[in-house]
């Protein structure tokens, strides 16, 4: 098993690129279909899906517009719980098609305030990408979750974007740690 290390933590590997871009691909089909004759406005949610982004957008053939912005509410491996104020939305989405995008769902806390402050500005749509989503860790109900990379377990993963502890984010691969 191919083992890593980040910091003062062991990983293994988990989701291979190789894997990960087959799923983007697919998931760029998909966009592409439903968005036909709109021109959505991808929105990424940093630091972590900044490689999920540049993969995704590759697949999308729809006119289409990026932004990104920034919400934080991890430190270490645990939730705070806490989530920030959001920084860097673009004001004028109303009558957009809005795609959020996310490198990782875990508890669902910071898309639930990201959805509800997007909701405000009267979008005429809004859609979720998601890399990863961790559904027993979902302690909030996500209705918009429409694209979904992978159903992975309630363990701490690291790598394509995801860090530990600010480390591990230019990892190719993603990785899931050996213990707790
Ligand atoms: O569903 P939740 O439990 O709220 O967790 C998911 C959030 O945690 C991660 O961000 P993080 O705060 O680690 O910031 P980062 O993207 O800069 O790493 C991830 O990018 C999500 O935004
Ligand atoms: N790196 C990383 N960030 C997260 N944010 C929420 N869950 C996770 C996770 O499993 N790994």
């Amino acid at each position: 098993m191919h083992k890593i290390k980040v910091e003062d933590k062991e990983f293994e590997i988990f989701l291979e690129n190789d894997t990960i871009n087959k799923r983007i691909r697919l998931l760029g089909i998909q966009m592409n279909v439903d968005y036909e004759g709109k021109c959505p406005l991808f929105i990424g949610v940093l630091n972590g899906s900044f490689l999920f982004m540049a993969d995704l957008i590759k697949e999308i053939t729809v006119p289409c517009e990026i932004a990104f912005m920034r919400v934080a509410s991890y430190e270490g491996q645990s939730s705070s719980g806490k989530v920030k104020e959001l920084i860097g939305l673009p004001e004028n989405i109303e009558g957009r098609d809005v795609i959020i995008v996310e490198d990782i769902v875990d508890t669902g806390l910071t898309l639930t305030h990201i959805l509800k402050t997007i909701k405000e500005k009267k979008p005429a749509s809004v859609s979720v990408s998601t890399l990863l989503l961790k559904p027993s860790a979902l302690k909030h109900k996500i209705e918009d979750l429409e694209y979904v990379g992978f159903e992975i377990p309630n363990e701490f993963v690291v790598g394509y974007g995801l860090d530990y502890n600010g480390l591990g984010r230019n990892l190719n691969d993603i990785y899931r740690a050996t213990e707790i």
